[in-house]
């Protein structure tokens, strides 16, 4: 009889008397289990072995249940040290007991609550007195986590659920296979077997030289059990930020770039931002050290941008009226938002002199040293936006973001006077999150004030937004946490298995 090869290595390896893992035989043919099991489906299905599965527990510590079997359980080292006080004749306050038990943290609820599960004694306000004849030394909990750190096995099933239920524990089932060898299989290898030259996949090779006609090819067995693959793939918020910017590309966008660091003069004072405004402190600002400054930036646009922010532009505009540093402006940090791709753009840095009407934006990361929380990362992704053009209104902006939101479905915003030194008049934008109906805000935008454009040399109307990709995420997808999408504590299975909805 012909059968492929790794079919026969896996006959020859079973046993007619006993049942063989599928793991054992693997080892000993230094084949993968996969493949084994494979060749154990398709003997089975010729009738030649037979292929069982059974599931099987298996029980892990977590870290907690290891450190409980090192330092011994709370409720243990509670009832000693109230033994110790002479719980057993008079209450003891718990108060005294938690110290001398050495707990702290949430050691205390946790020594408290078993204590009383256990029936170790009482507590009642504030005193414990203790049961004599509790027997903790005899604890099966503890003795049960003993057992699993030795390796032996535990077979009650309630210490199991308990030491579970307090996640001292991890339980898995798997699958184990086995084979073994049926009368038709020994008869089989009695006549004598050999390996057929068969095929498992179809190349390009077989294809071209016409071989494809005469091969043996295996049988593919599509409900053999096979490994999880979990491919590489794209990070959930990349994929987000490559839709954003189809999104605008399909409203006529072209993508800005630019540096990632850069001088305080393209971040802030391009912007009319005063140099003592709080965002440029060493408190909001990661600063560079080395190097710390920038060398060229354009001595016109310097002296344009120093007299707008002393006197103001114009008639009707006043400047700071302060000191302006040109060192100070030159100091190179992570930029705090990508707004400085805008003014680099603008001021003809970029591309050269534009020309209204033009529009660009760009997705990309700006740092910000924030305080972290379900809402705020030290970095994150803007969404920048610009629109020049010879007149423009606050019916524009809102037109031009009522449009991007409705394509991720989100149609419910609201706006909100503020106040920015770029832009008036300026507004901060909000939408409802769709688990916890908060309104969370998502952005800020509004119209450049001629105190910053005018220095640029722009003698049109320019309306501009920063938007950010992680609240426009959480609103699309419902994720209440960016942590959970983000950072070091991300949630991997999320990563995942997460799907971007077109
Ligand atoms: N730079 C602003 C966003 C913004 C850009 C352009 C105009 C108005 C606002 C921010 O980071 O919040």
């Amino acid at each position: 009889m012909q059968l492929p090869e790794t079919q026969v290595a896996v006959l020859r390896a079973a046993d007619a008397q006993s049942n063989r893992d599928v793991t054992d035989i693997a080892d000993e043919l230094d084949e993968q289990p996969q493949a084994v099991a494979r060749a154990g489906f398709e003997l089975d299905d010729r009738g030649l072995a037979s292929l069982d599965e059974r599931g099987e527990e298996t029980v892990t510590l977590t870290e907690e249940g290891e450190r409980y079997v090192e330092e011994g359980l709370p409720e243990i080292a509670l009832y000693e040290a109230a033994v110790d006080a002479g719980a057993a004749e008079n209450p003891v306050s718990l108060g005294q007991l938690i110290g001398e038990a050495g707990l702290d943290g949430d050691a205390v609820d946790i020594a408290l609550a078993n204590f009383a599960r256990k029936g170790y004694g009482d507590v009642e306000s504030g005193d414990v007195t203790v049961d004599p004849g509790a027997d903790p030394a005899d604890d099966p909990e503890l003795r049960a986590l003993e057992a699993l750190v030795a390796g032996e096995d535990v077979d009650d099933e309630s210490v199991l659920d308990q030491l579970d239920r307090r996640g001292l524990v991890e339980r898995d089932e798997r699958t184990v296979r086995s084979i073994t060898l049926t009368g038709d299989g020994v008869t089989a290898l009695m006549e004598g077997v050999e390996a057929a030259e068969t095929v498992d996949r179809l190349t390009p090779e077989l294809l071209t030289s016409g071989e494809w006609e005469s091969v043996e090819f295996t049988d593919y067995n599509v409900e053999a059990a096979a490994d999880d693959i979990e491919p590489g793939r794209k990070h959930s918020l990349r994929e987000m930020a490559d839709r954003v910017k189809d999104v605008l590309v399909g409203m006529g966008f072209q993508e800005m770039r630019g540096p990632t660091v850069d001088a305080d003069f393209w971040i802030h004072d391009c912007l009319f931002m005063p140099q003592d405004h709080p965002a440029r402190t060493h408190w909001d600002r990661f600063a560079i050290e080395n190097p710390a400054k920038i060398d060229e930036i354009p001595e016109d646009l310097v002296e344009r941008v120093k007299a707008a922010h002393r006197d103001g532009v114009g008639e009707d505009s006043e400047g700071y009226h302060s000191p302006w540093d040109e060192d100070f402006a030159r100091q190179l940090a992570l930029r705090g938002h990508t707004t400085s791709l805008t003014s680099r753009h603008l001021a003809g840095e970029a591309l050269g002199d534009l020309e209204p009407p033009q529009r660009f934006f760009s997705v990309e990361k700006a740092y910000r040293n924030d305080e972290l929380d379900a809402t705020h990362l030290l970095e994150f992704f803007q969404i920048e936006g610009w629109v020049m053009a010879e007149e423009l209104s606050v019916r524009d902006l809102m037109g031009t973001f009522t449009e991007f939101y409705e394509q991720f479905g989100i149609t419910d915003l609201e706006f909100k006077p503020t106040y920015n030194p770029y832009t008036e008049p300026s507004f901060e934008l909000f939408g409802r999150h769709p688990e916890t109906d908060e309104l969370i805000e998502i952005g800020n935008s509004g119209i450049f004030r001629p105190e910053m454009l005018e220095p640029l040399e722009v003698d049109c109307d320019v309306m501009a937004w920063g938007l950010a990709l992680e609240r426009l995420m959480m609103l699309a997808t419902g994720a209440e946490d960016i942590r959970d999408v983000h950072g070091t504590l991300v949630d991997l299975e999320y990563l995942r298995t997460e799907e971007v909805i077109y």
